[in-house]
């Protein structure tokens, strides 16, 4: 008789099997591209382990030793090539997609086909959509931004000039997901309590699912999918919000066709408009692609816009003259998109703010689909997935003088050198900034992202005085794999300022 320990025995050897094969297999397609770190003798059992445990210090040893060329690290059930200078890294930009896709590493990073849907990779195009539609009306949508912006801080922020100690992910994560949504839907959709909780909720979700799920070997992984998956959920409760919303504008176009006058300026026309399908235009799938470009919208923002909280505490000494640029803009261009262009110093800050601290031990995955040859020889074969070691890029003297140092108008000094202006805007696409990827396939949705984040820090820094609850240094970064996120219980003090400009 089969006892009830031989099913998770049997599993259990299962998945360790399947983890041996493929990685060894791998392994022996990858043999002349270095390792990274070695852990000696135990290494072939650890190392695997160090990555999840310590991606920061592997990543940062294999930089050290390899910088130049290429090197691998064992992640646990597979290993991950490092691309380590923007030469190699623009030879990724000039290969097809066919061959190097990073819809595909996309894909695997969030587990998508458990987490996001499928549409999300078969039929991938939202990222058209951002770059057309949705960016060009950041301009005309600007005032709905700083209005949210405005009536967030009244409601989610204190308002007394007494010194008030606050979590900052409480307040800031809903403060950058109401102003996403009035962006993408407007009121009252964009303030609705469950709405927000619903897509708040989701997003961490998804990251925490795709970490877990992204430990098991491929086979196994639709199993644990169906246990972790958090998106059944939140489609059925994201339909309670956008099935009427929907339902509503498709009987309108509809009965309206093209030239209906009143169709609102928002994500769900901006979509429609690239729905080419009818596949694209069911309910299901459009409720997909809202809570994806949530998902896109709202951690990200929040993650960059603390992290300029927290440097903005650290590095005061920049408050000051930050502030003069912010209300000499605003009273020249008002709250506009145009402003914001001109807060060159606050950009800098900004880029800087990431450049110093944003803790991804590598990002911007591809994977190989057909082998490659990099410029300098190297090839990876099919089947590889291929990384860039962001901090230690950002933080290479070669790159960035003084690069352990923060300089918080380092862009902006930049900038004015001739034929310089554009190159080192936060939203520039460069292969030794990296914060948005690079290249074609650089982040679509950064030109909103940038000018949402610049909005709400000069919105706060007129509106408040702040200072970080253990001053002095940077709060603690939580690490989930690669990517190291700073503390969600971090708190700050605030007090209201009294501002005219606002
Ligand atoms: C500060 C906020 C953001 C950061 C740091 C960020 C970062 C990134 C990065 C690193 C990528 C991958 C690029 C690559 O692999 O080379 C990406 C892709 C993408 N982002 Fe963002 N993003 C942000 C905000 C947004 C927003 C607001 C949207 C709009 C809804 C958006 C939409 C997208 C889309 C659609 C893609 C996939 C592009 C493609 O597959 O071609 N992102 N983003």
């Amino acid at each position: 008789m089969i006892s009830c320990l031989t099913i998770p025995y049997a599993l259990a050897l299962l998945v360790l099997g399947s983890w041996y094969y493929t990685t060894q297999g791998l392994k022996r397609k990858l043999a002349d591209i270095p390792l990274g770190s070695s852990n000696g003798l135990f290494s072939p059992l650890t190392d695997p382990f160090r990555s999840v445990l310590n991606a920061s210090g592997i990543v940062k040893q294999g930089y050290d030793n390899f910088r130049g060329s290429l090197f691998k690290i064992p992640v646990l059930t597979q290993w991950v090539v490092l691309i380590t200078t923007p030469t190699l890294i623009e030879d990724l930009q000039k290969a097809s997609d066919d061959v190097i896709s990073s819809l595909e590493g996309l894909k695997d990073l969030v587990q998508a086909e458990h987490t996001l849907g499928k549409s999300f990779y078969e039929d991938p195009y939202v990222p058209n959509v951002v770059k057309g539609r949705f960016t060009r009306n950041i301009v005309a949508k600007f005032a709905e931004i700083t209005d949210e912006i405005s009536a967030s801080f009244d409601e989610l922020f204190p308002q007394k000039d007494d010194w008030e100690l606050i979590n900052l992910n409480d307040a800031l994560m809903p403060l950058v997901a109401r102003t996403s949504n009035r962006f993408f839907s407007g009121l009252p959709l964009c303030r609705n309590p469950d709405y927000l909780d619903l897509n708040i909720r989701y997003t961490i979700r998804v990251i925490l699912a795709a970490s877990f799920i992204g430990r098991f070997p491929t086979f196994i992984k639709p199993l644990v999918g169906k246990f972790v998956s958090p998106l059944p959920a939140a489609v059925r409760r994201a339909k309670r919000h956008l099935v009427p919303i929907i339902q509503e504008r498709l009987a309108n176009e509809e009965y309206y066709g093209e030239g209906w006058a009143e169709r609102p300026n928002d994500l769900l026309t901006w979509l429609l408009s690239k729905a080419t399908t009818d596949s694209r235009r069911t309910i299901d799938d459009l409720v997909l692609r809202f809570l994806s470009a949530n998902l896109a919208a709202i951690f990200s923002t929040n993650m960059i816009a603390s992290f300029a909280v927290s440097s903005l505490a650290l590095h005061s000494e920049y408050v000051d003259e930050l502030r003069d640029e912010i209300e000499d803009v605003v009273s020249e261009h008002g709250w506009t998109k145009a402003g914001m262009d001109e807060m060159r110093k606050l950009d800098s800050f900004l880029k800087e703010s990431q450049r110093c601290y944003l803790s991804f031990a590598y990002g911007l995955e591809r994977k190989v689909l057909k082998d490659f040859t990099f410029s300098n020889g190297v090839t990876v074969p099919a089947g590889a997935t291929l990384a860039v070691p962001m901090w230690a890029i950002h933080h290479d003297n070669d790159y960035f003088p003084d690069a352990d140092k923060f300089d918080g108008f380092r862009f902006s000094r930049m900038r004015e050198d001739p034929g310089q202006s554009f190159k080192h805007q936060m939203v520039a696409s460069r292969a030794d900034f990296l914060l948005f990827g690079t290249g074609r396939q650089a982040c679509p949705g950064r030109f909103f992202a940038v000018n949402e984040v610049k909005a709400i820090i000069a919105h706060l820094l007129l509106a408040y005085d702040f200072k970080l609850e253990v001053e002095g240094a940077m709060p603690p970064i939580k690490w989930l794999g690669s990517r190291g996120m700073q503390d969600d219980k971090t708190r700050f003090w605030f007090r209201r300022r009294k501002c005219s400009t606002l």
